[in-house]
């Protein structure tokens, strides 16, 4: 488990993340949310061991990371320009990375670069931006390390080999309990593939949720009476967000699903709909709420 506690890192005079604090669990996939600045790189790299904390600490599965060798050969990042020695083939690289990690599976790096169609022997710079972003994967990947972290992981793959990639992330979690990371600027994104998430914004950690409890938890629901809309219904909903359309009322309402609905039954609803609501509606409202506007934040 990774546990970071009232971590704080400023540079100079910039105070980069304020008193964060989050745990991953294993086999969990915690999304990183945030505008350009939030201090979302920082926070990675501190969780790789590249920087070290001001303030806080953090741990993975109770040990130290930063300067500690044996424990970052369980940890990799993909950061936003993935390094590759300079003038080194993936074969080469493949053989760094062996000596590095001791988790490296050679069989699977065969696979990996016989699926994404790579030729091993060819220079990594020679590659465009995309497939250098492919033999990272390879490379992370094969290593099988119990960390991933993946510093806005999908910029420059094309959708389909996006697709593939969280595909092969799934597997790893499910297979091997891989930790992940991943920051984005993304809500659709995040929502496909991660069951954490948290919001960060100039430095401070404003929203982290658990989807499939916040999905439980939040629902919208479209309904209309015969008459006026029962006031006493309406004061007895928690109801984050409410909007009319003609004769109907739309809101979005926190609380069990089977609970809400017979309590709405009882005032005999003519339409009762639930919809489906999208992460970044939930998260529309809510930050609205915590008085953010959430397209400065995550645009
Ligand atoms: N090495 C550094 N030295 C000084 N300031 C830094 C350094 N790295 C980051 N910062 C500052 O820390 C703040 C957070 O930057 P960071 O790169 O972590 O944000 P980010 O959320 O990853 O942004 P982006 O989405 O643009 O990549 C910014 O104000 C940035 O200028």
């Amino acid at each position: 488990m990774i546990k970071i506690s009232n971590v704080r890192k400023e540079f100079q005079e910039i105070e980069a993340i304020e008193n964060v604090s989050i745990h991953v669990n294993k086999g969990s996939i915690y999304g990183l949310l945030g505008s350009n600045g939030a201090g979302k790189t920082t926070l990675l790299k501190m969780i790789a061991g590249i920087y070290e904390q001001s303030e806080g600490s953090i741990l993975i599965d109770g040990r130290v990371v930063y300067e500690n060798p044996s424990l970052k050969q369980e940890i990799i990042i993909i950061q936003d320009t993935p390094f590759f020695i300079p003038q080194y083939t993936l074969k080469q690289m493949g053989k760094v990375y062996r000596s590095f990690y001791p988790n490296w599976s050679e069989e699977r790096f065969k696979q990996l670069a016989a699926d994404f169609n790579l030729d091993v022997t060819k220079k990594i710079h020679k590659f465009s931006k995309g497939i250098q972003r492919q033999a990272a994967f390879i490379l992370a990947l094969s290593a099988q390390p119990s960390v991933l972290i993946l510093d806005e992981p999908m910029d420059g793959l094309d959708p389909v080999m996006r697709k593939k990639v969280k595909s092969l992330i799934f597997e790893d979690v499910a297979d091997r309990e891989m930790s992940v990371l991943i920051s984005s600027h993304n809500l659709k994104e995040v929502e496909d593939i991660c069951d954490h998430v948290g919001i960060l914004h100039k430095g401070k950690m404003i929203l982290e949720r658990d989807l499939d409890d916040l999905k439980s938890d939040t629902h919208k629901i479209q309904l209309a009476f015969k008459g006026e809309i029962p006031q006493q219904l309406i004061s007895s909903l928690d109801i984050v967000h409410q909007e009319k359309r003609g004769s109907i009322f739309i809101c979005i309402v926190k609380g069990l699903e089977e609970e809400l609905l017979t309590k709405i039954q009882t005032y005999h609803p003519v339409i009762l709909d639930i919809l489906p609501l999208t992460l970044e509606e939930i998260f529309l409202y809510e930050m609205e709420d915590a008085g953010y506007a959430v397209q400065n934040i995550l645009d």
